[in-house]
């Protein structure tokens, strides 16, 4: 098939969403030049606004009833951002249909861009995700994060003694720590750390802010045996292994292999010994198994509708589809559109409950490991469905077994907290406003962007433990009757719960409990850089970028 229609037809799909970018072009056994394709749609995709005015202003698909809008896309990409222009044959009728209007496309482009750089800040499209600061975590594995400062500062960059306030991101060759993990370093926005040697060999780490709030709420100990049951690519994964120093054993479960591969190079090049990577069913893990017997742990990051991601392409992708349908709409009649627009409404909204349904799957199984003490549940989606509703079901069916950590355990002085309307009645233990609130102070969120939001993705986090045998299961909710954020209860401390663990910054975990000494176990072996580099999408590039941000997992 011609590459454009081809690209056009992964195009329509996306907007259907009938699948992800990689899904559709890199896994796409139809699709011959995979790397050029993925290139193009997502070339595409962050041009849109620009390129979809330009369609509009130039009534160009009134005027070539032959062109479809997704191709007159691509081809309006090439035409008028590549240099070398549309890639066919000069006899090509579509070319021709769009080459009659060269002239005329190529003004509408001009007064595009202006008009959509002077609604975005003078920012080009695609480019308002990096108004988000750079995060970098510091491999605790290899280097202190005083040492990196001294790196950076030797390198000519200007250390803050403290975040900007009110907060936005550290301007121009400047940089920080982060207030609130003391192994995070905050750069500007659009910097390129990827060729900055402490990233080749794995000592930076770029992971969004709120990507690393799961593993720092888990916070095992040394030596302990940790499930990571969603687990690539990876990034928690080598978040877990770096707070326990490479001790005890991590068991890192995917079912997609792609992802599992991706998890393995990138913990080997960060230093992790104790991770086992399983290309498995976290539904399917056998708790009898000796190995998982031993669990006391597990951070559950499931596959979510990745409505909190804003800096990659999964966006563009939602925007996309959203402009195909609105486009779709105005051909029809009002009533038909409104007929389209309660449809679209009714399969997102059917949708994010089945994403509810596994995501408390999910949750169940880990409750049934015979030892398993505490679990962390995160989402990077925005809607209740995925989060508090999620919390709300499983507290239902399983308290007062299990119970959710208090404030004073999970991040006490982040500032964003659960939506209290969006928790669900419990009998005996939701039942007023007041309790409502009390469960949401207990749950983390992050608000997507800025400047009103976190400055980071969206993201969602509640931890469960369970409770002891020697606890009052009427103290079990412990918000309950308790200061929230203040100092932990006795019920808290009396060590039969798993409240002994501290949560605070990985960085500043100093314990003096006894322990026994384990070897590390298995690696996560030992694949390196496969080495396919090409000029659009590197291997590297790609780990990096499906490891660097948080996504939905739906590839
Ligand atoms: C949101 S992503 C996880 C991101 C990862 N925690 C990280 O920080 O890099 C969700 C992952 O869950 C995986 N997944 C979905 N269903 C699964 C299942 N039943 N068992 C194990 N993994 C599953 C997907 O393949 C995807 O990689």
């Amino acid at each position: 098939m011609n590459f454009y229609k081809q690209a056009a037809d992964i195009l329509d799909r996306l907007g259907k969403k009938e699948g992800s970018i990689k899904g559709l072009t890199l896994g796409n056994a139809e699709v011959t030049d995979k790397k050029r394709m993925y290139a193009v749609i997502c070339e595409t995709l962050k041009h849109n606004t620009t390129l979809s005015l330009v369609l509009q202003e130039s009534k160009l698909l009134t005027l070539e009833k032959k062109l479809t809008r997704s191709l007159a896309l691509l081809l309006l990409h090439d035409l008028l951002l590549q240099s070398r222009g549309i890639q066919a044959s000069e006899a090509w009728p579509m070319k021709q249909a769009v080459m009659r209007h060269k002239a005329r496309l190529k003004a509408e482009f001009v007064k595009a861009k202006i008009k959509v750089g002077a609604k975005k800040d003078g920012l080009v499209e695609g480019e308002e995700e990096l108004l988000l600061p750079r995060y970098v975590r510091v491999n605790l594995l290899m280097m202190t994060p005083q040492q990196v400062i001294d790196a950076f500062i030797a390198d000519k960059w200007e250390f803050l003694p403290a975040p900007p306030s009110p907060p936005a991101p550290p301007g121009p060759n400047t940089f920080h720590r982060d207030e609130h993990l003391d192994f995070m370093l905050v750069f500007p926005p659009k910097s390129d750390l990827h060729l900055h040697p402490l990233y080749t060999s794995g000592v930076l780490i770029l992971q969004d802010k709120a990507s690393c709030f799961p593993a720092a709420i888990l916070s095992p100990p040394k030596n302990a045996y940790v499930i990571d049951g969603c687990a690539a690519p990876g990034n928690k994964t080598s978040q877990l292994a770096m707070g326990m120093g490479n001790s005890g054993k991590i068991i890192a479960c995917d079912l997609d292999l792609r992802r599992l591969n991706i998890l393995k190079r990138l913990t080997t090049k960060a230093g992790c010994t104790n991770i086992t990577a399983l290309n498995t069913s976290f539904l399917t893990l056998d708790t009898s198994e000796p190995d998982n017997r031993k669990v006391s742990h597990i951070l559950l990051d499931p596959s979510c509708s990745g409505s909190g991601i804003i800096n990659r392409l999964d966006h563009l992708v939602d925007a996309y589809a959203e402009e195909q349908e609105q486009a779709t709409i105005l051909e029809t009649t009002t009533t038909g559109g409104a007929a389209e627009r309660a449809e679209a409404e009714a399969k997102k909204k059917e949708r994010l409950l089945s994403l509810g349904e596994f995501q408390v799957e999910c949750v169940t199984k880990a409750m049934t490991f015979p030892n398993v003490r505490k679990i962390s549940y995160s989402t990077c989606s925005i809607y209740a469905e995925e989060n508090e509703h999620v919390v709300t079901t499983l507290l239902r069916n399983h308290w007062p077994k299990w119970k959710l950590s208090p404030r004073s355990r999970v991040l006490p002085t982040w500032h964003r907290r659960g939506y209290p309307a969006d928790v669900g009645d419990i009998p005996g233990l939701v039942e007023t406003d007041e309790d409502r609130a009390k469960v949401a102070d207990c749950l983390v969120r992050a608000v997507p962007g800025g400047p009103e939001g976190d400055l980071m993705n969206g993201f969602f986090v509640a931890c469960f433990e369970r409770v002891g045998k020697n606890e009052n299961p009427a103290l079990a909710p412990l918000w309950k009757g308790q200061a929230i954020g203040g100092k932990r209860t006795h019920d808290e401390m009396d060590g039969s719960s798993a409240a002994g663990e501290d949560t605070a910054p990985l960085a500043k975990k100093k314990k003096n409990k006894k322990k026994k000494k384990k070897k590390s176990k298995s690696t996560t072996g030992s694949e390196g850089n496969d080495g396919q580099n090409t000029t659009h999408v590197s291997q590297e590039e790609e780990d990096a970028e499906d490891a660097e941000e948080e996504d939905s997992g739906q590839e």
